[in-house]
């Protein structure tokens, strides 16, 4: 499943016309005939509908649903917005076949006031005002219509993005339709996983429109979705006669006099989530807190300065050839100058760089793209931490997260996991893949280190290290949505997720 921008979408479209030969009256009929399909199992009969219908193709589609609705036997209403002479092209060919059938079209500049009766009555608002066509800043009328749906607060299903937004920008202070579900087309848009303009899509479906996978394979969008079906597929299964030694042998590097938690929780999870054996270094002064939390790992404790390790004990005391895998970061401390890189620039394992392990690497970014790349480095930041390692601002960050997080992985040549909601996945070559699993269950300390454990223990037990990074977000984001069936949103902690691990692991399995 591909993620596509407005000018992607509209190449693949292109290619689709011209190459395989669809029309794009049959590409709109499906479309209308996809959304009607997968609606009306929750419509009913007494339902009144009102389907507003823009001058694009977005109000083309709007026809071909308004019709089978219609034919379906379902109390419809259809607005056209704009003046009826700017319809066009195919959405107009869709307008007249709509009216062959003997079916009514009302329109917004002759019945204002007549528009805003009927709004005040419907229960259901179809949005077909504006698509992927938009362009520059919204104009009248559309402006005052979508305010007004929005004030209505009626059921507003959007047709492919709610109205209003840009296909690919994050939304910012545009005017848009604030839809509680949004039916996009083929492929989701970019901006159904940027927010604030990611809140007006409400719940996100995909309707199959027949586009053929060639269209996408010609245009080759580099974004995709990380889907339940390939995660349940990659999973990597357990050989009956495997040894510990061979499930992995993981480091956790982190912890400090004030964070102990952090190493807790990053062990906790590589543990749960497969890793054979795992062995977590931390300041010997809080040994004792950490150990009696952790029964089955084995510990290194480092010389400490001021409860933090110091860089000569980490370079020195940590027998690194002996393991597969290594985190470093969680709870570490910001004491140790310039410590990370030249911990990790001769391992050969995979290394996941996480929290204060960032901040030291922010320091030494110029030695980052010299790093030999038969070793991959993972780095987790969340959008700050990703903007202390861009120079960037946070805003920009959110805004850019698709691109953001590809220029710093082409640029580095590292994995960039840019976690919060919709976490995005890219490999050194610049392929994206986004996340949609979690809640805002995980806006909680600890979350971070639990998915830093998951990422180390898939990545020493997958074939492949994109999809042991992408499985990780996704198993991840999946325990945050199992604990919202028997907890409240603000009362899910961290250590919740781990012991969720085991269940949530189990209904994978085939
Ligand atoms: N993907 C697929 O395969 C398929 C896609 N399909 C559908 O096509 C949709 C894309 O259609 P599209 O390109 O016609 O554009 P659309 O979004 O309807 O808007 C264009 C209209 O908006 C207007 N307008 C522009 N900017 C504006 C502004 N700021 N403020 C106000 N108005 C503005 C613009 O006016 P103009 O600038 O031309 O005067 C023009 O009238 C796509 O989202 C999907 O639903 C299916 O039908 C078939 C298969
Ligand atoms: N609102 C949210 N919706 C979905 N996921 C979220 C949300 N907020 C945070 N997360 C997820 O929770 C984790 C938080 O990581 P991080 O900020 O590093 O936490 P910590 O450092 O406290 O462990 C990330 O995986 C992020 O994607
Ligand atoms: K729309």
């Amino acid at each position: 499943m591909y993620v596509v921008t407005g000018e992607e979408m509209r190449q693949i479209d292109r290619y689709t016309m011209d190459q395989i030969g669809m029309s794009e009256e049959l590409l709109m009929e499906n479309a209308g005939q996809a959304f009607v399909r997968h609606l009306v199992s929750s419509l009913s009969q007494s339902d009144d509908i009102l389907v507003l219908i823009g001058a694009g193709n977005n109000g083309g589609d709007g026809f071909v649903i308004a019709r089978l609705l219609l034919e379906q036997g379902f109390k419809v209403k259809t607005w056209v917005i704009p003046p009826e002479e700017h319809i066009k092209g195919t959405a107009k060919l869709h307008m007249n076949l709509y009216r062959h059938c003997g079916h009514p079209v009302s329109n917004y500049q002759t019945g204002e006031a007549q528009f805003s009766d009927e709004l005040k009555d419907c229960s259901v608002v179809v949005d077909a005002l504006l698509g992927t066509g938009i362009k520059g800043s919204l104009r009248e009328p559309y402006v005052k219509v979508i305010e007004q749906v929005n004030k209505a607060r009626k059921r507003v299903i959007s047709v492919d993005i709610p109205s209003g937004l840009l296909a690919s920008e994050s939304g910012g202070e545009r005017i848009g339709i604030l839809a509680d579900e949004t039916y996009t087309l083929q492929a989701p848009k970019l901006s159904a996983f940027l927010y604030p303009g990611a809140g007006n899509y409400g719940e996100l479906h995909i309707l199959d429109i027949a586009i053929p996978k060639r269209s996408f394979e010609e245009v080759s969008p580099h974004r995709h979705l990380i889907t339940e079906k390939k995660v349940q597929a990659t999973l990597p299964q357990r050989l009956g006669h495997i040894h510990k030694g061979q499930a992995g042998r993981a480091l956790v590097i982190g912890g400090a006099d004030t964070m102990p938690g952090a190493p807790t929780l990053t062990t906790g999870a590589c543990l749960r989530a497969g890793a054979g054996l795992v062995t977590t270094v931390i300041p010997s002064r809080i040994k004792y807190s950490v150990s009696q939390k952790i029964t089955e790992s084995t510990f290194l404790f480092l010389k400490d300065r001021d409860g933090e390790m110091t860089k000569k004990a980490l370079e020195e005391d940590i027998p690194f050839e002996q393991f597969d895998g290594i985190a470093v970061g969680p709870g570490l401390g910001r004491k140790i100058a310039k410590s990370v890189h030249p911990l990790l620039y001769g391992f050969s394992g995979p290394a996941v760089i996480d929290a204060d392990g960032l901040f030291h690497m922010s320091k030494e970014l110029h030695l980052w793209s010299e790093k030999p790349r038969q070793s991959p480095t993972i780095i987790t930041p969340h959008p700050g931490e990703m903007a202390m390692l861009t120079g960037c601002t946070i805003e920009e960050v959110e805004k850019r997260r698709f691109q953001c997080s590809r220029e710093f992985a082409l640029k580095y040549g590292v994995y960039v996991v840019l976690k919060g909601p919709f976490t995005i996945v890219t490999t050194p070559k610049g392929d994206q893949w986004v996340n949609t699993t979690g809640n805002a269950s995980l806006a909680k300390g600890g979350s971070g280190d639990v998915l830093t454990g998951i990422i180390l223990a898939f990545l020493l037990q997958h074939s492949t290290v994109t999809d042991a990074i992408c499985n990780a977000v996704h198993i991840h984001g999946k325990l945050a949505d199992k604990m919202l069936e028997t907890h409240d949103i603000i009362s899910v902690n961290a250590s919740d997720l781990i012991l969720t691990l085991p269940e949530v692991l189990k209904s994978y399995r085939y």
